[in-house]
């Protein structure tokens, strides 16, 4: 029962395992286990959440309840987020975004309120929340974050340096059912000297139509992506990536993209991308 119970805490909350004990909670002395358990509970209350805390878990800092475990046992270290580091929206401006970034953030960030007969309303325009955020409020993105690795990352986010990599936010128009990404390209994603990877333009393409896909879909997974590539992206410049639905089809959604200049003069790539709705369970083999 005791260990059952700390077995699924164990999973719950993310413990590191020792490299010989991956996988095999069952070999983890019961003595051991209970007096991680007693500390991951004590580290709980000190942070006021509760056994039942851990189904809904809250945003929370790190829990640092790291204990070296004895003889031939290394370092065990817990978090009470699914992440190990707290939820923050990567797609808010940081220091490293360009004025030109930061000019199209503050356009398209204007079209998300209208103002009608004196009042502020709604716009056709939503600005979406990096996955972090979002993946909880999408449909069966709950189930997801359970059993989400504790070091695993989107990995177009999560970087340590701002601007090295991939900045980008995306702006949802759910009555047109189109989106656009402003994306600024970092060094890390060098391909030819000075130009943009064609990995790192195929990722923000599967990116951003992947996004799409999901909000008009549910949960989806990349079945085929098209892409031609058109003219080079020069590294540290900013371009519109747009996305628009083609159809849909049963379970398959087609989304096509362009990815162009920041004033649409320049067409570097155009893609498709077809979508298949997956249940969660799809992605864990059941
Ligand atoms: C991934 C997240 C899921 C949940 C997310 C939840 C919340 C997230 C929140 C926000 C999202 C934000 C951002 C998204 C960011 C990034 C997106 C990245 C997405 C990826 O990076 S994802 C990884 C790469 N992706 C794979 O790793 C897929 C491997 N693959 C499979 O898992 C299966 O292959 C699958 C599921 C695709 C289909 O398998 P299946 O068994 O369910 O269905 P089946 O094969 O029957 O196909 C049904 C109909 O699609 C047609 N069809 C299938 N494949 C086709 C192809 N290639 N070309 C043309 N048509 C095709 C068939 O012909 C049939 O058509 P018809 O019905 O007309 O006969």
């Amino acid at each position: 029962m005791y260990a059952s119970h700390l077995a699924n805490l164990h999973r719950q909350t993310n413990i590191q395992e020792p490299r010989h004990l991956e996988g095999s909670i069952a070999k983890v002395p019961v003595g051991m286990m209970i007096r991680q358990g007693f500390q991951v509970v004590r580290g709980l209350h000190r942070h006021g959440m509760k056994w039942s805390g851990l189904a809904g878990r809250q945003p929370i800092n790190r829990v640092p309840v790291s204990q070296s475990m004895g003889v031939g046992v290394r370092v065990l270290t817990m978090s009470s987020w699914p992440f190990s580091s707290p939820p923050r929206d990567y797609s808010l401006p940081n220091d490293s975004w360009s004025p030109e970034m930061r000019n199209l953030y503050d356009h398209y960030n204007a079209l998300c309120e209208v103002e009608e007969e004196g009042q502020k309303k709604r716009g056709p325009w939503r600005r979406l929340p990096s996955y972090n955020r979002t993946l909880k409020y999408a449909t069966g993105g709950q189930c997801l974050s359970k059993v989400l690795q504790a070091k695993a990352r989107l990995f177009t986010r999560n970087t340590e340096e701002p601007g090295a990599s991939f900045e980008y936010v995306v702006f949802l128009n759910k009555q047109e059912k189109s989106c656009v990404c402003i994306f600024q390209a970092g060094h890390l994603l060098e391909g030819p000297p000075g130009h943009v990877h064609g990995g790192a333009i195929a990722t923000i393409i599967d990116s951003v139509t992947g996004t799409i896909a999901t909000y008009l879909a549910g949960p989806v997974m990349t079945a085929n992506l098209n892409i031609n590539y058109r003219s080079p992206i020069s590294l540290g410049s900013v371009v519109l990536v747009r996305s628009a639905l083609e159809k849909t089809e049963g379970r398959k959604t087609l989304i096509s993209c362009q990815v162009t200049s920041a004033d649409g003069a320049r067409l570097h790539t155009e893609a498709t991308g077809l979508f298949v709705a997956i249940n969660v369970g799809h992605l864990f083999g059941t």
